[in-house]
């Protein structure tokens, strides 16, 4: 069977899922688009013979789409994630679920409603073989347990559309959530540290930010977040435990060395980094689709990792230390 996708703003994300939907991955198709843009969604429909729709409750509704992805901004994604859970289809979110817990709250009671888990977030890192190695080896009690994780993020450039809270609920959250995954618990407080800011961002940013992370073990979290720093796509993460230390390998198989020094090619973007994460979670996806079956992050992930980026966005305009309320898991999630 092929899983015949329709999918919701295609854009460069959506675009870089198409690419590997339609090269690399099996068992799927995209055969439908949407966009708020209708002549992008006409060029996308013309490059893979698709139909373009005037609408995302269109494409949603469509008999010819068995399954919805939906790559629009997070803004806009509550709305057609609550359709398509309504029409009972299997839809694939990109992060953020939503930019705020409540639109989350309101996602995981229409799932229930319906009575099936039908949604998956698209938090790849969880695919990326070199954390899914540092969770083997804090699983496996070869570092001891945890007691520090000091993560960057680092983006070359930010688009104009970026909003001041956007370091937080758009990129941030990446780190929230591969720590909820990696360490296995969820957080209880955070604070934003606000270094000298760089000239070189917009106006509204305050860039770099670090967030101060606390688990309910004691765990601490510390996420430099740094999304104009110009120079490469870079992502660190290193792991301190009670007997040792785990942290990220370099980012490419080949280490150059020559008259200028010994060193690494640098990716510029999420998809040069992370490609075969995409990759793994989006087949993963559509082998579940094409079985019946949910898989990956699930709208309680999606809305977990929310409220810390709610209270990440609020320690963002005060001072000190803010408690992440989270609701106790429904039984539906367990
Ligand atoms: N996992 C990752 O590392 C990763 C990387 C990049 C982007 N993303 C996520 O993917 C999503 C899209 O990001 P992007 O960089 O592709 O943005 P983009 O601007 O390139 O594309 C977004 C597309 O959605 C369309 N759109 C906007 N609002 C819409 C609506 N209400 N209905 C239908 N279409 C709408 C736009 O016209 C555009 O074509 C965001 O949620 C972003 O956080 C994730
Ligand atoms: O939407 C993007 C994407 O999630 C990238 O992986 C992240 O590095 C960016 O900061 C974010 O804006």
């Amino acid at each position: 069977m092929t899983v015949r996708i329709g999918m919701i703003g295609p854009g460069g994300m959506g675009r870089a899922h198409i690419e590997r939907i339609h090269s690399v991955i099996s068992g799927g198709r995209v055969v439908a688009v949407s966009d708020v843009n209708a002549d992008n969604a006409r060029a996308v429909a013309d490059q893979i013979s698709g139909t373009a729709h005037a609408s995302s409750q269109e494409l949603i509704d469509s008999p010819d789409v068995d399954a919805v992805m939906i790559t629009s901004h997070g803004p806009a994604h509550k709305p057609d994630v609550i359709a398509a859970i309504r029409a009972g289809k299997y839809v694939f979110c990109e992060k953020p679920l939503a930019p705020t817990a409540d639109e989350c709250v309101e996602i995981m009671q229409a799932e229930q409603e319906a009575g099936k888990k039908l949604v998956t977030v698209g938090f790849m890192r969880r695919f990326d073989a070199s954390y899914r190695e540092m969770k083997r080896i804090l699983d496996d009690g070869e570092v001891g347990e945890a007691l520090m994780v000091h993560c960057a993020h680092r983006n070359p450039t930010v688009p104009d559309f970026y909003t001041w809270d956007m370091a937080i609920n758009d990129t941030a959250i990446h780190e929230i959530d591969t720590m909820r995954w990696l360490l296995g618990e969820e957080f209880v407080s955070v604070r934003v540290d606000k270094p000298r800011k760089t000239s070189l961002r917009f106006e509204h940013l305050q860039d770099p930010l670090v967030l101060i992370l606390t688990t309910e073990s004691g765990v601490r979290v510390d996420d430099e977040v740094f999304v104009n720093c110009q120079y490469g796509y870079d992502i660190q993460c290193e792991l301190v435990g009670e007997t040792g230390v785990v942290r990220l390998g370099d980012q490419e198989l080949v280490q150059r060395a020559d008259a200028h020094g010994r060193r690494n090619r640098l990716t510029m973007d999420h998809n040069q980094r992370f490609g075969a994460a995409f990759t793994t979670e989006v087949q993963e996806w559509i082998t579940a689709v094409a079985n019946d079956r949910h898989t990956g992050s699930t709208s309680w992930d999606g809305y977990a990792a929310a409220v810390v980026c709610d209270a990440g966005v609020q320690a963002l305009t005060a001072d000190g230390e803010v408690a992440v309320e989270m609701m106790p898991k429904p039984e539906f999630y367990a």
